[in-house]
């Protein structure tokens, strides 16, 4: 719109206002409807403070973290009076709620906890693009996982320092989100580790069942529904390599220009199941890559394995499978977190066998737990 016709536009709106009006309320929130701060709400703190009248007897003062001046503000509900270009304005702090905010006991806002949910895609053939989501109550944490200390300290530091690297994968041009390779026979607390994850970085899971994705274009559609802050799980990774084996143990046994018509159709048929499977893994891969870099913020994605060796190792490399894990047989650290978080016991005269008997043998911590 030519500026003459917008000014003349907004001249008529405030003579508008100012016939019905004699007073006028602006509110500026700090936040907006999401939880980005507005501009407006810092440039007004600041504009105020140098006009806080002599006669206020309560100062707030404060000393934000990356800053060397302390500011001052109003307390709540004070009013502070100003004229600018002849206009009399009434200045009022009222304390609201931020949208992650609730009221706690002692009048103070505390940030809310926030509820973790577990989706998954629905079943429904109408309707299997979206995403049904389910309250994730899993107790496991990074405390009652049998896992090495070290080990543990290793994946939570990790975690850490990913949550804070925002400007670094923005400055080096990569999708802020981070691949962990979970393999390990079953049992072994691939899925006790993902929950320990989510409860640990507040995230929400996205259960991907890679056997329910109908293609690539179908993938890109769930994979767009899902949320920041959240982890995506694809477990068993490496169930397309069966099919492949599958289809070679056919050819070995029976070579197609041998076998029967009939055979030969399940051939082709595996072969076409296998190359799609394929397709889809990759493009998963390089949709994460890909899309996430521009839309997608802070995510995580675990896959899990109990073969790691069947996988393709361009499916290994950093970038797609970060850090990987290898969950393994339960250890004698492992067997006392089991028997803290189940009996309640720290110590026990027959630990010492323990520890030599579970090295001789191969027990999962499921088994122990059972
Ligand atoms: N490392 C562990 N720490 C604590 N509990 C464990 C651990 N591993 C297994 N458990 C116990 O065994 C049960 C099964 O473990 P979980 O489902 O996490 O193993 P998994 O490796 O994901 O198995 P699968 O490969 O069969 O999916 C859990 O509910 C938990 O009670």
């Amino acid at each position: 719109m030519p500026d003459e016709v917008s000014s003349y536009f907004d001249q008529k709106f405030k003579n508008f206002i100012a016939r019905i009006y004699s007073e006028l309320t602006l509110v500026i929130e700090e936040y907006d409807d999401g939880l980005n701060r507005n501009k407006l709400f810092k440039a007004a703190k600041l504009c105020l403070e140098p006009k806080i009248p002599p006669n206020v007897n309560r100062i707030k003062i404060n000393l934000p973290k990356k800053e060397s001046e302390v500011s001052l503000s109003v307390e709540k509900n004070q009013a502070v009076v100003d004229v600018f270009n002849g206009v009399r304005l009434k200045w009022k702090f009222e304390l609201k709620p931020a949208p992650d905010q609730e009221l706690c006991n002692n009048g103070n806002y505390i940030k809310k906890k926030k509820t973790l949910k577990l989706f998954t895609l629905s079943s429904n053939r109408i309707n299997h693009d979206t995403w049904q989501s389910a309250i994730l109550d899993h107790p496991s944490t990074f405390d009652t996982l049998a896992m090495v200390t070290d080990m543990k300290k290793m994946i939570m530091d990790d975690l850490e320092r990913f949550l804070k690297r925002k400007d670094y994968y923005r400055r080096v041009g990569k999708a802020w989100k981070r691949g962990y390779l979970l393999f390990g026979p079953l049992g072994t607390g691939k899925s006790s580790l993902i929950a320990a994850m989510a409860n640990y970085l507040h995230f929400d899971v996205y259960d991907l069942e890679l056997s329910s994705v109908e293609g690539n274009k179908h993938l890109r559609k769930v994979l767009i529904a899902t949320e920041n802050k959240s982890i995506l799980v694809v477990e068993d990774i490496d169930c397309c390599t069966e099919l492949q084996d599958r289809s070679a143990q056919a050819r070995t046994a029976s070579p197609y220009w041998h076998s029967p018509r009939r055979d030969l159709m399940l051939q082709i048929r595996n072969l076409i199941l296998f190359v799609e499977r394929i397709l889809e893994t990759f493009g998963l891969l390089n949709f994460t890559n890909g899309l996430w870099s521009s839309s997608g913020d802070e995510r995580i994605i675990v896959f899990t394995t109990n073969h790691k060796d069947r996988l393709d190792p361009a499916l290994l490399r950093p970038g797609r499978m970060d850090v990987h894990i290898h969950m393994s047989y339960c250890t004698l650290c492992g067997f006392k977190i089991l028997a803290s978080n189940y009996l309640g016991i720290t110590e026990h005269p027959l630990f010492s066998e323990v520890e030599e008997l579970i090295e001789q043998t191969k027990v999962t911590p499921a088994e122990v737990a059972e």
